[in-house]
């Protein structure tokens, strides 16, 4: 494959499997989850956007060279900030805090999903024992956040009159970091997969990065949406 037809790959497998396409985002956008179903989303979603420094600070202490190392440091300080600028950390909370979840509820992660915990673990798992090639290629489901970020956003801000866009601040930075970040590591996966192996380990990097994500909501469709709620999980007080 050439250089372009790698990134025409990824792109279909976006458009195939990213999680734009699960049942639960159409039912998030079009405005027919209930607030208890948010709730658990926004619960869940935390421990997702924690663990996103860990697994950025996993893949830097792999990488070899200062020029790569640096690059990439900038995402930790998105999510950490940098001590004065809050991070995306801090905004999802600011989310969580006006759904009326309680913070230190939200910060231990108890109620979450066991399929979030093991969804996200996963991610870091693979980011630590794959080669760095497949661990940059697995953050290229961000080529297509802007695009479910966009969706989400709009709909909920004219469907739940519990969001505003206050509540939703998280995101707004997220689409000019998110297109910044998938630039980069499309350029380096798109220089740097240069045979088939390499280039069917970047595909299959990303296949394995949507099933993160999409697992993520089939969780909260059968616990939320079918009411299987597993023992111990967060039961919402409202609907
Ligand atoms: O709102 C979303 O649907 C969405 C998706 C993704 C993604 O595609 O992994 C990320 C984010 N948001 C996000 O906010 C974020 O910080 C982020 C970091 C990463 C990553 O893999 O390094 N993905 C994502």
């Amino acid at each position: 494959m050439t250089p372009d037809e790698l990134e025409a790959a990824l792109r279909a497998i976006g458009a195939e499997r990213y999680h734009s396409n699960h049942p639960f985002h159409k039912r998030m956008y079009g405005g027919q989850l209930t607030r208890g179903q948010i709730e658990a989303w926004a619960l869940n979603r935390y421990y997702y956007q924690c663990n996103i420094p860990a697994k950025d600070a996993t893949l830097i202490a792999r990488l070899p060279t200062s020029d790569l190392r640096r690059a990439w440091r900038s995402r930790l300080v998105d999510h950490d900030g940098d001590g004065q600028q809050p991070g995306g950390i801090a905004r999802w909370l600011k989310l969580t805090d006006s759904l009326g979840l309680d913070r230190d509820y939200v910060i231990s992660t108890k109620g979450i999903l066991p399929a979030t915990r093991f969804a996200v673990e996963a991610y870091i798992t693979f980011v630590r024992d794959q080669s760095i090639l497949d661990a940059i290629a697995s953050s290229l489901t961000e080529m297509f956040s802007p695009t479910i970020i966009a969706e989400r956003v709009e709909g909920m801000l004219a469907n739940y009159d519990f969001v505003s866009s206050d509540t939703l601040a998280y995101f707004t930075p997220r689409l000019t970091q998110a297109p910044n970040d998938a630039k980069f590591a499309l350029n380096y996966c798109k220089e740097h997969a240069r045979t088939r192996e390499q280039q069917e380990g970047v595909l299959a990097a990303l296949r394995f990065k949507c099933n993160v994500l999409w697992v993520q909501m089939d969780a909260l469709w059968g616990a939320y949406v079918d009411g299987h709620i597993p023992p111990g999980a967060f039961v919402p007080s409202v609907p």
